[in-house]
């Protein structure tokens, strides 16, 4: 069931469109990512969702809620995951999340969720003490500490060092698996695919697809490489004969051989068969990066 319904949403800041008739929704219980480029309306949308900007057209629903007009009502519902620069750097944790838990009727036992989000050692520290990983968890505990449904995550893992980024993934799919939709706003490849059940890929403006990053990567109906080591001789016209081969190559020892459909399968039986042994078996795939360069013609990075 849909939780969040956005219908073609617009947003023009003086001549810029920002946000050009984007539609998608968020089902309830998934990780839903917004992916795209700097500047290509990421911010703008979620701002609307969480209805900090008015929309020039366009309708949304929050769980059936209109994020303008029961913004207080929203509040209790949408946890917002709050900018690093938006605390006082001497503030200690317990206070902050204290802080910000009085704001609630209903607040979640902020002590109990320092203890799930690895902080309960901190809530003496002061926030500017913190490492980037630990202040970022503390974000996460403020937006979950009014108990949302719905979580929504910007750049969550921006800056951070790569064991601090997958700690925080483990982090967010134990927020899903504890009932709460999370809607993440990223231009991290490797984080869409790792983390989000769909992902609605948005570049300038425009709504590029929705679909899960498996669906994604499946629009591509890419090429790809297995390479291995023979131990012993190979005739590598027998590969060539295969009907999921395009192209096999030698690079020294090592074979390569470029195909589709199910090449990695067609290789390894032809290799039993043969009773040759492939040291250092490897396949190569199209992944989203590949996706996402077929489905705007250009590379996120660019
Ligand atoms: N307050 C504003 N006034 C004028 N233009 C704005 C404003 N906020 C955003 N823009 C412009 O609107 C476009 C979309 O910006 P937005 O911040 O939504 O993109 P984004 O995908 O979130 O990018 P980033 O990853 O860089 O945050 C950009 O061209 C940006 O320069």
């Amino acid at each position: 069931m849909a939780i969040i319904e956005v219908v073609d949403l617009v947003k023009t800041y003086d001549r810029k469109v920002a946000v050009d008739g984007v539609s998608f929704s968020v089902d309830e219980g998934e990780i839903f990512g917004i992916l795209g480029p700097n500047g290509a309306g990421k911010t703008t949308t979620v701002e609307c969702i969480e209805g900090l900007r008015a929309a020039d057209s366009g309708s949304i629903r929050v769980d059936g809620l209109d994020p303008r007009r029961d913004r207080a009502e929203l509040r209790t519902r949408l946890g917002v995951q709050l900018q690093q620069s938006e605390l006082p750097e001497r503030i200690r944790v317990g206070e902050a999340l204290e802080l910000y838990a009085s704001f609630y009727r209903d607040a979640a036992d902020w002590r109990e969720l320092l203890e799930r989000l690895g902080l309960a050692d901190e809530v003496g520290t002061e926030y500017r003490k913190l490492s980037g990983g630990q202040k970022q968890r503390v974000s996460i505990a403020l937006a979950l500490v009014g108990k949302p449904k719905v979580a929504v995550l910007d750049e969550l893992t921006t800056g951070l060092d790569p064991q601090a980024r997958r700690d925080t993934w483990t982090l967010v799919e134990q927020v899903r698996d504890s009932g709460v939709t999370v809607v993440l706003v990223t231009h991290f490849m490797e984080e869409a695919e790792r983390l989000c059940d769909r992902l609605a890929v948005i570049d300038a403006g425009r709504l590029v697809a929705v679909d899960s990053p498996a669906g994604l990567v499946a629009r591509v109906d890419g090429e790809q490489t297995v390479r291995f080591r023979p131990t012993s001789p190979l005739d590598t016209a027998l590969l060539a004969g295969l009907p999921e081969v395009d192209a096999v190559e030698r690079h020294g020892p090592q074979v390569v051989v470029t195909g589709r459909g199910n090449l990695l399968h067609a290789v390894t039986s032809l290799l039993a068969r043969n009773q040759i042994v492939a040291a250092d078996l490897r396949i190569e795939q199209a992944g989203l990066d590949d996706a996402f360069i077929r489905l705007t013609g250009r590379a996120l990075s660019e």
